[in-house]
């Protein structure tokens, strides 16, 4: 891992003020969004570690917007983002992988001048059994001029947010942050209730000889995907020359998190499967904050046509192809498709 670790214990309020006062990278209400966002991580930490003690894992029996039959968890989740986000004053409104259309600020709160939107539980098919999950948030202004935000507010490029994070609730709860100056990891002190920063300045290292793709959509890949994978097989006996290895934890925080720390290549490509369905994974609240972040951190982020961050939204829960982690895998593999879309 290419970083700084640090002398003493700086805690993520004191981070977000040195950033605010020496940086000038945010202001009193972005840094309160930030601080209570990671307050719900931390309480969301909570309800996941407890488990089957806590009565909450199973399904809710009900279904999002994506036809998706939502955990428990996906409910409580996104339960404690809203509740923790409603009255603060920093937020004109709140967007969820849980919601169908976006949240408002209830009358009686104060709005602010921020949109939040989230995957309030990533990894939900994880829950039951005990591995990593997490939550991803990514931050935008709410246009000028508007009172009532509605889905079009939302609909900005993903060079337009003004932070992007995720927290990952595996055998320690971390949350990493990008304000668009580097990417830095806090780590949950559980003691002491308060997120330490562990790491700063983290870095993808540009080759890297790990992948992560769902295997057992191969036979839906389109040509392209199937020929950079095959070369990924073929190791050193085909034309990269080297071996490769596989790592999929189907909880994209969990794989994103590995590629922050030692670098890989995360993908999940449209494929054949359903055609009507561009890729699994959502632009405003999967696609955006996460490549946010590896681009910060020295790697690339691909649609395996455009930039993600590029691409303009045109639907609140829409879908996107995901190429992303070290630069140089991720370009190879963008190349690919770019010269069969040709
Ligand atoms: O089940 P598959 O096809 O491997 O897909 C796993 C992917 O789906 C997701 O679980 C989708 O996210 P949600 O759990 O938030 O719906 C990603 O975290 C993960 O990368
Ligand atoms: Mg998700
Ligand atoms: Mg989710």
């Amino acid at each position: 891992m290419s970083s700084t670790p640090l002398p003493g214990r700086i805690s993520l309020s004191r981070f977000l003020i040195e950033q605010q006062r020496e940086k000038g990278h945010l202001n009193a209400d972005l840094r309160l969004l930030i601080e209570v966002v990671a307050r719900a991580c931390k309480r969301i930490s909570i309800a996941v570690g407890k488990g089957a003690l806590g009565g909450a894992l199973g399904s809710a029996g009900t279904q999002n917007v994506q036809g998706e039959t939502q955990k428990k968890l996906d409910v409580v989740s996104n339960e404690l983002l809203l509740e923790a986000n409603e009255w603060g004053g920093h937020l004109a409104a709140l967007a969820s992988e849980e919601m169908d259309d976006p949240h408002p600020i209830p009358h009686r709160y104060p709005k602010g001048e921020y949109l939040l939107v989230f995957d309030p539980l990533d990894g939900s098919s994880n829950i039951d059994v005990n591995i990593s999950v997490g939550t991803i948030f990514s931050v935008l202004r709410c246009p000028d001029g508007i009172k009532d935000p509605d889905e079009s507010s939302f609909l900005q490029p993903g060079t337009r947010q003004v932070a992007a994070g995720y927290a990952v609730y595996g055998s320690s709860t971390v949350l990493v942050l990008t304000l668009g100056d580097g990417v830095h990891q806090f780590t949950l002190d559980r003691e002491y209730g308060d997120f330490p920063l562990t790491q700063s300045d983290l870095r993808i290292p540009e080759d890297t000889s790990e992948f992560a793709i769902n295997m057992s959509n191969m036979r839906h890949w389109e040509a392209p995907m199937r020929r950079y994978i095959d070369e990924l097989l073929a190791g050193r006996t085909g034309p990269r020359g080297r071996d490769f290895n596989m790592r999929w934890v189907a909880s994209m925080v969990a794989d994103v998190h590995r590629i922050l720390t030692r670098g890989g290549i995360f993908i999940y490509p449209r494929d054949l499967k359903d055609p009507s369905k561009p890729g699994k994974l959502r632009l405003m609240y999967e696609a955006n904050p996460m490549a946010m972040i590896v681009e910060q951190a020295g790697g690339a982020a691909t649609t395996g046509l455009e930039r993600i961050l590029d691409v303009q939204p045109t639907a609140l829960h829409q879908r996107v192809p995901v190429f992303l982690g070290s630069k140089n895998e991720v370009e190879r593999v963008t190349a690919y498709h770019r010269e069969a879309a040709a």
